[in-house]
């Protein structure tokens, strides 16, 4: 069974999600990091595909995009580094990147490489979900790969319905509408509300500008789920070397 749903069979509250740059801080670290994670129990683990044009994306997700694109990282080089260390993670591993990339990589070569080397699923927040169902359904699940659409304060009633229909793996809730990497939480809390009225039958997780316990706590009031990106991103930065220390002790922080 694919692990995201095997996560969510067993486990629908409280989850936690952290965001990783694909080759940050430098090359060969990423594959350490993920073991970090998993050994932290970090629910689900996501890992972004640097590119040189990330829309959604603020300065700290940019600056390690950047900074992963320098050090070498290319597609082939992360399904490399995932396959080498499959088999020593339990967390569901979910892509982030840019339907664009996916799309020059190859849609079918990137679905088969993901299924190879133990992705469970996928975040290409430009894929429109109109496009996903018409068109790529069928090679999604071919190859076992579940699928996250977002949803935003601008995200009209109807669409999150449908959103919330069209998606396999957990509804991707921006907690406000500011582009990621916010240093202090700024939840739009009338649209987390009416989110929650709503009352999506799909496992749904928060994102956007999440650091602290405190902000983790709060949206698990929402959601199943809180997603952490930037503020990770800063403990690696901040880690001197010592990237495992600042894992646990970051992770640690927010339990
Ligand atoms: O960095 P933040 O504010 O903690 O938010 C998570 C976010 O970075 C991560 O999930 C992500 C990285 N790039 C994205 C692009 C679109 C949506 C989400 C993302």
């Amino acid at each position: 069974m694919n692990k995201l749903e095997q996560l969510f069979n067993y486990k629908n509250k409280n989850l936690i999600t952290i965001y990783t740059t694909a080759g940050y801080p430098n090359l060969l670290d990423t594959p350490v990091i993920l073991k970090e994670l998993d050994k932290n129990n970090i629910d689900i683990i996501e890992v972004g595909i640097p590119y040189s044009d990330p829309l959604a994306d603020g300065p700290t997700i940019q600056e390690t995009s950047e900074k992963a694109l320098a050090n070498g990282m290319t597609l082939d080089i992360l399904f490399e580094q995932l396959n080498s260390v499959k088999e020593e993670i339990s967390a569901p591993i979910v892509l982030m990147g840019y339907y664009n990339q996916v799309m020059t990589f190859g849609l079918e070569k990137f679905l088969q490489n993901c299924e190879a080397s133990g992705v469970s699923g996928l975040i290409l927040p430009d894929m429109p979900y109109e496009i996903y169902l018409a068109q790529h359904k069928a090679l999604f699940e071919k190859y076992n790969q579940k699928v996250t659409f977002l949803i935003t304060p601008l995200t009209s009633e109807k669409r999150i319905k449908e959103i919330n229909d069209a998606t396999s793996g957990f509804v991707y809730i921006v907690s406000s509408s500011a582009t990621t990497g916010a240093t202090t939480s700024n939840y739009n809390e009338d649209f987390l509300e009416n989110i929650k009225s709503l009352g999506l039958t799909k496992p749904h997780q928060i994102g956007f500008g999440i650091s602290t316990k405190e902000d983790v706590e709060k949206a698990w009031n929402y959601a199943n789920g809180a997603i952490i990106g930037s503020a990770f991103l800063r403990v690696l930065k901040q880690a001197n070397g010592n990237i495992s220390q600042a894992i646990k002790s970051y992770i640690d922080s927010l339990k």
